[in-house]
């Protein structure tokens, strides 16, 4: 072991806010001469830090294109995107590693998101030595410390291992371990438990929820799944067809909403079919949500 050491409990900081300015962004439709998408449409909000936002709405609501907007991976048609002192839609290829260092993302799919060839060891040592500077041993000592938080235990099971030899649930784990790995300050999930089976959904929820919270992490959740929204967001933003047509506080947002739009998603979700088969659940009188219902120590 290093004699380096990464306590649980992050070193305070100086955090930022994630400012969403007027932001368009449209797309050509493929084979469809100069016929365009607006995929988002004038969108604003503010992200400040330690805050979780969910970021819901129906499938082609826009919700991605935002996600991809806000960790500088697209650029928009116009409006501003800042974090901190970075002007996102600026930023060159050197900037957006300084970005990244900062903001991290989760997608949903755990098997595209890993190089097949790369150890998980490899694969979550290799923030440390870029954005951290670390030498190589440290990074790996720092790997298994990250593994032992997701839930990877023993640490040491799983340094040399390649990604098909893990379960879909191990391999999201990994990827949640290497976007911690740089001690970002703003995390991006994107739809992080969509292509999980249903039964590890609930415990990787819950453990974005737990680092959220303990290393005072801004979060945006991406999801068309209002109830796992509600598990772990505060406040909460609805999209339809690229506008944000309504948000506030989750709870609030969820017991009464106000846009027929998000009243149309809640409806959705209460149907007996999608119900049973959700491993949250929700009153559909009082929009109470409860759950998630299984052990958060099951891995993946
Ligand atoms: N690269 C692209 N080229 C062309 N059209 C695109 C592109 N990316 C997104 N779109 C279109 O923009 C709209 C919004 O897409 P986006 O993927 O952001 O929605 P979403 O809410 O994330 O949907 P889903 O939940 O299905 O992923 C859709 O009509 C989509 O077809």
């Amino acid at each position: 072991m290093s004699e380096r050491s990464y306590p649980a409990d992050p070193v305070p900081r100086l955090a930022s806010t994630l400012s969403v300015d007027g932001v368009s962004k449209r797309y050509r439709q493929r084979g469809k001469g100069r016929k365009l998408t607006v995929a988002v449409d004038n969108v604003s909000f503010t992200i400040p830090p330690g805050a979780a936002v969910g970021l819901v709405g129906a499938s082609g609501s826009g919700k991605s294109t935002i996600g991809r907007l806000v960790t500088g991976t697209e650029r928009p048609d116009s409006g501003h995107i800042r974090f901190g002192d970075l002007q996102i839609e600026r930023l060159g290829h050197r900037s957006l590693h300084t970005l990244h260092r900062k903001v991290q993302m989760v997608f949903q799919d755990p098997y595209g998101a890993l190089n097949p060839v790369h150890t998980v060891g490899y694969t979550v040592s290799r923030p440390c030595v870029n954005y951290l500077g670390m030498s190589a041993s440290e990074a790996f000592d720092r790997a298994g410390q990250l593994l032992d938080r997701v839930g990877l235990t023993p640490s040491g099971q799983f340094l040399s291992k390649l990604p098909h030899q893990l379960s879909g649930g191990q391999r999201q784990r990994v990827v949640i371990a290497r976007a911690l790995a740089c001690e970002p300050e703003f995390l991006v999930a994107d739809e992080p438990v969509s292509m999980l089976d249903v039964s590890l959904r609930a415990g990787i929820l819950r453990l974005l929820a737990d680092l959220q919270r303990e290393n005072g992490l801004s979060l945006l959740y991406i999801t068309h799944d209002l109830l796992s929204a509600r598990v772990l967001t505060d406040h909460i933003l609805v999209l339809n067809k690229g506008i944000i047509v309504e948000q506030g506080a989750t709870v609030e947002v969820l017991r009464h909403p106000r846009d027929p739009y998000t009243v149309k998603l809640l409806d959705a979700l209460v149907t007996p079919e999608l119900a049973k088969n959700r491993p949250l659940q929700v009153h559909a009188d009082a929009g109470e949500v409860i759950g998630p219902t299984e052990d958060s120590s099951i891995v993946g």
